[in-house]
């Protein structure tokens, strides 16, 4: 369970001054100003859940994050973490959760992923038996084989980070903070560690906590999203009800092999031509029947969809959006 309360967290920052005399003046008196970064956030999340944080840059993911693994205190509040207060960095809770920082690595760059996993054991005391059992499920998973003996420093990112993965989960944590874990991998690899953190999941009932800028990660992973903005939380639901709040519309688009749509459904309609060479309208749900039964008409249509619209389409509209706590 994770009970986060009224949290707030501020960074202090050096003020940068623009003036020649200014400049020389702070060489003597540095003058410092608030960066706010979390606003009295509230939230729960019970054991097993996976939990999106989504939020343009500099809303505060990344430090509501670090708060709950314990690296950073916070300014204001409080936030527990299966009981533990993590900022007071018990052992038994370090034991308990682990963070995956795309683009951040914990493995020694010189050695062979095999040393490093050899020395996070000894760490973490795990019991050799458990150990062996352990490394040998996480290298069947992530199909680690071939990797296990090259030098960290050889491996391309998308197999560095699969060991990350491993060298992350061998004390078997039961919360994952994963923050932009598939940063910079290829559509393939970012789908397999997009499995295997559900199967993580599934196997250990962990709860998982996920930022990501790639929304088919949130999507596939987090019925939940947690949206932060400018350091506030303006919404915390069902993914799918937030789609359905911030852009209460479908999108329907089908194929169409004939030469020209006639004039009159194109007006009425607004159809427009997609990138994937559909044809796609957006229209409130209560208009969608009558849309449907037009295209229908049509001799040349094939391939009809009726789907909600993308995170990244709701995203935009909620992050470019004064009002953002009319999605909350
Ligand atoms: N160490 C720091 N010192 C000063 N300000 C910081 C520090 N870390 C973050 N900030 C500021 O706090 C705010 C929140 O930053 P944070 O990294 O948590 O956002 P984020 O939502 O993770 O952004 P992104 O999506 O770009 O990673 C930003 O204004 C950022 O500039």
């Amino acid at each position: 369970m994770i009970e986060v309360a009224g949290l707030s967290k501020s960074y202090w920052v050096h003020r940068r001054e623009q003036h020649f005399g200014a400049v020389v003046a702070s060489l003597f008196r540095r003058r410092t100003e608030e960066v706010v970064a979390l606003r009295d956030v509230h939230f729960s999340i019970r054991d097993g859940e996976r939990v999106g944080f989504l939020g343009p840059n500099g809303a505060g993911k990344t430090t509501l994050m670090k708060v709950l693994c314990g690296l950073l205190h916070p300014s204001g509040g409080s936030a527990r973490v299966d009981g533990y207060v993590p900022y007071e960095r018990a052992p038994d809770y370090l034991r308990r959760m682990t963070m995956v920082m795309g683009g951040k690595s914990q493995l020694i760059w010189d050695l062979p992923p095999a040393d490093s996993f050899e020395m996070i054991r000894a760490v973490y005391g795990i019991p050799s038996a458990t150990f062996r059992v352990t490394l040998g499920e996480l290298v069947d998973l992530l199909a680690l084989g071939p990797l296990m003996h090259k030098p960290t420093r050889q491996l391309s990112l998308g197999e560095r980070m699969r060991c990350e993965f491993a060298a992350a989960l061998l004390h078997q944590p039961k919360v994952l903070f994963l923050d932009e874990p598939t940063i910079g991998l290829d559509a393939g690899m970012q789908a397999a560690v997009r499995d295997f953190i559900l199967a993580y999941n599934r196997a250990h009932g962990a709860t998982v906590l996920l930022t990501s800028h790639y929304m088919q990660d949130v999507a596939a992973i987090c019925p939940r999203v947690v949206v932060i903005n400018h350091g506030t939380l303006v919404y915390d639901g069902d993914l799918r009800d937030f789609v359905r709040t911030v852009k209460p519309e479908k999108v329907v688009s089908f194929r169409w092999s004939g030469s020209v749509l006639p004039g009159p459904l194109l007006a009425a309609w607004a159809l427009r031509p997609t990138p994937d060479g559909r044809i796609e309208a957006r229209v409130g749900n209560e208009r969608v029947p009558e849309l449907v039964r037009a295209v229908m008409a049509l001799p040349e249509m094939a391939d009809l969809m009726i789907e909600d619209p993308s995170l990244d389409d709701v995203l935009r509209e909620v992050y470019g959006q004064a009002g953002v706590e009319a999605a909350a």
